[in-house]
């Protein structure tokens, strides 16, 4: 069937929306939705979240990037010089969420595609879901990291708030978890996809952001089978107050002789262990006066300090990040009840811990780490003094080296994650390789220097003569001052 297009007409925004293609809904029918309780709105150290216009400049390193090229020329073309909707092209729904609906779209003129969050604000029948959306659009325009989406416009036309943000073709781990035997991943997934989550965990608490509704419902998947973190209508913004400091560090791991089982560049270590000492310099940037007393999230994912509402902070993300993985190794979740009533009651409960019924050589270092997680008292868990650094260095994560991640290759082995090729190569050019553009100038003044060269030594004597003097010369007379 063919694909119909749909405009944005100039004067007319409902007809925009009242798109009848939809596609694949990414949020399937069993997915669980999250509750906004607020048993006291008062943040004591979190700053509320004011409104702010969207990321309006390019930052430097993705200058070159064809989203914001794309972005740039819809710009200069516009008679004011901003994004409006007129600008945009609907190509299909991608699907409908607590404040609005997500269509992919492209700026007319132009192959980029991106997801728009479409919010009428006239739906919005309370002030928080207002608030909610004020929190969406600020914490995206403040985020600049691979693993997390880029807000390249904001749009407020007549009732409408629109979000212009990366489209992650993918769909979500939890639909991908459904495609999978037993609804869950091999060993080697759940660390890909696990440390990536960490990294984005890490630079969101690094910016004094509290999550607070980690699921895999809401990690998306881009086009390079990488992932990229959504929803952050639910987010606290808190100070934080970074450290670095040196620390001695007991280290258990592997020797690096024994023989490792790989897949890609991760691997587990499958023999002997043993301990040693290290001096290692850590940088730390967990939020942990962050403070909040709103029941917010998933159920399943519900920290207990948070279901008991006498306050919580950044630990609540760790413990969601423990369930996280709980659910991509097992394919349920380890406090799950009959009911919702049931499930909290499970996560407060005391005596209730989480059982592990599945064994395996690959399953201890992931149970071990699992446990330290979903530790129900927050001074105690894992993460909750220094953060990410600390989950970082458990076992289960050994053999990964942090600052290359976004350049280890997804698991293409998993069961319906369909990784265009071409796509894995551009973006981990976007990190940190020379972009054609900057390798180009480099080549052509590398050029134009080694035709300068010819031309003097295959050009006239004298000409020669004068570049070969002048040269010399310098170089005399410098040397003689140092
Ligand atoms: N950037 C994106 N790329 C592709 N699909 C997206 C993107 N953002 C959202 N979606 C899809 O659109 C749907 C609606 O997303 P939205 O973020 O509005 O709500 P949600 O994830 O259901 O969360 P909530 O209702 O809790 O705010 C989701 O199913 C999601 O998979």
């Amino acid at each position: 069937m063919e694909q119909e297009d749909f405009y944005f007409p100039d004067t007319d925004l409902d007809l925009s929306f009242t798109s009848t293609v939809t596609d694949r809904t990414f949020a399937s029918s069993s997915a669980r939705s999250s509750l906004t309780l607020s048993f006291n709105d008062r943040l004591s150290t979190s700053s509320a979240v004011t409104t702010s216009s969207a990321s309006s400049s390019t930052v430097n390193h993705r200058r070159h990037d064809p989203h914001w090229s794309a972005i740039k020329s819809a710009k200069l073309l516009s008679s004011d010089g901003n994004i409006h909707l007129r600008h945009l092209k609907l190509i299909r729904h991608l699907g409908t969420g607590n404040l609005g609906r997500v269509f992919l779209c492209n700026l007319r003129d132009s192959s980029a595609r991106f997801a728009l969050k479409v919010i009428d604000r006239n739906c919005l029948t309370t002030e928080k879901k207002l608030s909610q959306v004020e929190t969406e659009a600020e914490i995206l325009s403040l985020l600049d990291h691979p693993f997390l989406p880029t807000l390249y416009a904001r749009i407020d036309e007549s009732h409408y708030t629109c979000l212009l943000i990366d489209y992650a073709p993918n769909g979500d781990l939890h639909s991908l978890l459904r495609k999978q035997p037993g609804n869950c991943l091999p060993n080697q997934a759940v660390r890909f996809f696990a440390a990536e989550v960490l990294v984005a965990l890490e630079y969101l608490h690094a910016m004094g952001i509290v999550y607070r509704d980690l699921k895999p419902e809401n990690v998306l998947l881009r086009e390079d089978g990488h992932v990229m973190l959504s929803d952050f209508d639910l987010c606290f913004k808190s100070d934080v107050v970074p450290t670095f400091k040196s620390r001695r560090y007991r280290r258990t791991s592997s020797s690096p002789s024994l023989r490792r089982r790989r897949s890609g560049c991760f691997s587990v270590a499958t023999e002997e262990k043993y301990e040693r000492e290290e001096m290692v310099a850590e940088f730390a940037a967990e939020p942990v006066t962050a403070f909040s007393r709103s029941c917010v999230g998933t159920h399943e994912y519900l920290a207990p300090e948070l279901v008991s509402g006498n306050g919580h902070g950044s630990g609540v993300d760790w413990w969601a990040f423990g369930i996280f993985l709980y659910e991509l190794l097992y394919g349920t979740t380890p406090f799950k009840g009959e009911s919702k009533e049931q499930t909290l009651r499970n996560i407060v409960s005391t005596t209730k811990t989480a059982s592990f019924h599945v064994d395996g050589d690959d399953s201890e270092e992931a149970k071990d780490l699992i446990e330290k997680l979903l530790v129900k008292d927050p001074r105690k868990r894992l993460g909750c003094a220094r953060g990410a650094q600390d989950i970082k260095r458990h076992p289960f994560f050994d053999g990964i080296k942090w600052p290359l991640i976004r350049h280890y290759k997804p698991p293409e082995e998993v069961r319906g994650l369909v990784i265009k090729k071409s796509t894995t190569r551009a973006h981990a050019g976007h990190v940190t390789a020379v972009s054609p553009r900057r390798r180009k100038s480099f080549l052509w003044r590398a050029l134009s220097y080694l035709l300068r060269g010819k031309s003097s030594s295959g050009g006239s004597k004298n000409q020669s003569n004068s570049n070969y003097y002048h040269y010399v010369g310098k170089s005399y007379v410098s040397r003689k001052r140092v």
